[in-house]
This record gives structure tokens, sequence and C-alpha cells, in this order.
């Protein structure tokens, strides 16, 4: 393959034929416009479109697209976004349209990717075989630097793997990220003494394009681990900035905040696989795709082929270590990975911190429901002699 394939569905509107819907994409994306140009030059007709299938799906239709290559820009990837996932949204003879998935050919798939990647990260912690269990710190926002730390220490000796930020939480005069960082890798620290065990904490860097670097080296200098990016409001470029930066040589959690703007609306918008490939292209080294019975919409069939958009071989990039994140609990942990698997980062933040017993009881009441599924032991079963565990199917239940 040479070419770029993007994969829309859509429904036209009634004034309409598929063919033309699909041809008025292929026409806007490249070289057209709404009316013919008297004025086209004939060596520009290299670069149009090419509408390559429409065939019925559902209440609409599914077409492929072919963009030449040479439209793109190699390693551009708003520009990239600005051809398939461009101006064809608004387009009046359409009533939905909808990015379902894009195929790059080698020529235009040319960066580094994940510097980690699972295998990378799993290296880090000394981990084989087991899902990562992760937490976001709650309250989201709010806390003082000392406090957030506190809340670190408690996760890190219940057993977390991950301790992450929020995705609203960055600079904020009530929790400076330099004081966040010094005082939650203090922590960790002392935590490490006590356990044995290293635990990753991810401080989310989001900034400005003409700062995140530098923020991410601020962090670095105190001693982040990790750094966090929320990829879809600060941009694919920030991710890859970050990633590509020689200095930084951590591995970078990419949050989707804002995604359901674009991916909720099953007929329009554009779908959580391009997102992940981008993601993946760019260099995230983990990031979240939903859950199968969280607090999120959800779509399990989806979810699963948007992992192995993750993780499948592709131009050699490393895979990368998808997430399930967002009302998960002890309770959901083995639906989320009888259906996922364990090559999964489960993270639980009010699955934690609203323990009965607090944040520590909280993480070994994931630990434990992970245990328990990787014995093949039902959680209540294993809850039995398992106090911490208990109590958390007590309160919340197993479905
Ligand atoms: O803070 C949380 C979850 O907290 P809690 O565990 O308390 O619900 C994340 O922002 C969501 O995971 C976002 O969803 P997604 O990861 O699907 O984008
Ligand atoms: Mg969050």
């Amino acid at each position: 393959m040479e070419d770029v394939i993007a994969h829309y569905y859509f429904r036209p509107d009634e004034r309409t034929t598929p063919e033309e819907a699909a041809q008025a994409i292929a026409e806007e994306e490249t070289t057209g416009t709404w009316t013919a140009l008297t004025t086209r030059q004939d060596y520009v007709r290299r670069l149009d479109g090419i509408v390559e299938s429409v065939e019925k799906s559902g209440r609409g239709y599914l077409t492929l697209i072919r963009y030449p290559a040479e439209i793109f820009e190699p390693g551009n990837i708003p520009q990239y976004l600005s051809v398939v996932a461009g101006n064809l949204f608004g387009l009046g003879r359409l009533e939905a349209v909808r990015l379902t998935d894009v195929e790059f050919p080698e020529s235009l798939a040319r960066f580094n990717g994940p510097n980690f990647g699972t295998e990378g990260v799993r290296h880090l912690l000394g981990t084989r075989n087991r899902p990562h269990v992760g937490t976001i710190i709650k309250p989201k926002v709010g806390l003082t630097p000392a406090d957030t730390a506190h809340v670190a220490y408690e996760a890190a000796s219940g057993g977390v793997d991950f301790i992450k930020d929020d995705e609203t939480l960055t600079n904020q005069s009530f929790c400076p990220m330099n004081e966040r960082v010094e005082a939650v890798m203090a922590r960790l620290d002392e935590a490490k003494d006590e356990t044995g065990r290293q635990v990753l904490y991810a401080v989310n860097v989001s900034d400005r394009a003409d700062r995140i670097v530098e923020r991410a080296e601020e962090a670095l200098e105190r001693g982040a681990n990790t750094l966090m990016v929320d990829v879809l409001t600060c941009g694919y470029a920030a991710l890859q900035a970050l990633a590509e930066e020689p200095g930084i040589s951590v591995p970078i959690h990419v949050h989707r905040t804002m995604h359901a703007a674009m991916t909720r609306n099953p007929e329009h918008g554009i779908a959580m696989r391009p997102i992940a490939r981008l993601v993946r292209m760019a260099g995230g080294d983990q990031l979240h795709t939903g859950t199968v019975s969280g607090k999120m919409g959800h779509n399990a069939e989806e979810l699963l082929l948007d992992n192995r958009a993750l993780t499948d071989p592709w131009y050699g990039f490393r895979p990368v270590f998808p997430v399930a994140s967002g009302g998960l609990h002890p309770g959901k942990v083995h639906a989320e990975l009888a259906t996922l698997g364990t090559e999964i980062v489960l993270q639980a933040g009010g699955g934690i911190h609203g323990h009965p017993d607090g944040t520590a009881a909280g993480a070994r009441a994931m630990r434990q429901a992970v245990d328990a599924f990787l014995e093949g032991i039902s959680a209540s079963e294993y809850a039995k002699d398992h106090v911490e565990l208990y109590r958390a199917l007590e309160l919340w239940g197993t479905s």
C-alpha cells in the first residue's frame, strides 16, 4: 500500500446519492471545491482522492477513500488529520459522517513510536504476566502537594504499580507541579524502602505547545519517573515533541480527555481506532481506551479492536499498554480481565480511595481482586479470607 486509505461511515441527506456523498468527501479533502474549476491544471489530477468502495451499513454506508501519499507531509500528524479528518465533517450533504479507521503506508509512518511501550514499562517495574494496577489521585483537584504525596504513599504501600494525576490537574496555584513532584517522589521513596517495590508516578505536564517540553524537563529535574499528557487537548504534536525529546527518557502516559466529543456518537465524529493509531505513532507508552464495565459508555467489541491497534505488530512500533479506567473497583476486575486479558493497566480512582478503610486498603483490595482472577477464583470466594476485598465487595458489589 502506497497511499492512505481512510474508512468512513456516513449518511447522505435526501438530495444526495451515496456515491455522490463519498465523492464529495474525496474532493473536499484533496483537489476539489464545491464546483468544477475552469482553471485547474492537468498535473494536479494525480492528487485526486479516489472513492474505492461504497457499501450499505446499518442506516448508512461505509466508504473507503484513497488519498494519494503525496498530499501528506511525512511526519506532520496535524496535517494528516486536516486531510483524513478535516472539513468533511461539516459538509451539508452528509447528515452524519464518522472516521472509523485509517491505514497509513510505511512512508507516512516513519515515527519513533513508543520509547517504552508495554515491555519497557514492565521492565521498569519488574512485572510479568499480570495486569498492572493503577490509581488516579482523588480528589482530582484541590489537594496540596503534601496531601497528594500522602495519598500516593498510601496507594503505593497498598500495592499499586502506577499512580497518576487526574486530567484537570496541571500546575494550579493550590498544587504547583514542581512542589507536587518533589513531595510525591519523596514519599514514593519512603514506600519503596518499606515494600521494596518501585512505583511509577505520572505527572500531568499538559501545557501550551511552546512550553510543554520545558515543563516536562522541570518535572524530570525534580525526580518524575513518568509523564502524562492530555493528548486531545494538547495535540498529537505535543505528545510527539515529548516522545522525541532526547532528554526525556521516561514513559509517557496518555489520557484522552475530550475524546467522547468525537468518539461517542456511533454515526458521527472520529472513532477511537484512528486516535489509538496516531497515539502509537506519536510515541505514547500507555493509552486509555475504555472499559467493559466502568462508568463511561462502552462497546466491548470495538474496545478489543482498539486495543489490538495498540498491540498488534505494526511497522515495528512497540506495543502500547492499554489502560482501562473510569468507574472501576475491585468488583469489576473480573469482568475487565475476562474480556480484555491481562496485558492491561486497570486503573481505579474512586474504587481505591473510596474504600471504607482508606486508600491503602483500597489498593490491597484491587490487587486481591486481580490475584483472585489470576488464580481462577471468584472475587466473592477470595474475599472470604481477604478482608480488604471483602469490605470493597460489601460496599460496591460485584457488577
Ligand atoms: O479519573 C478517571 C477515572 O476515575 P475513577 O476511577 O474515579 O472513575 C479518568 O479520567 C477516566 O478514566 C477517564 O475515562 P477514560 O480513561 O475512558 O478516558
Ligand atoms: Mg480523570
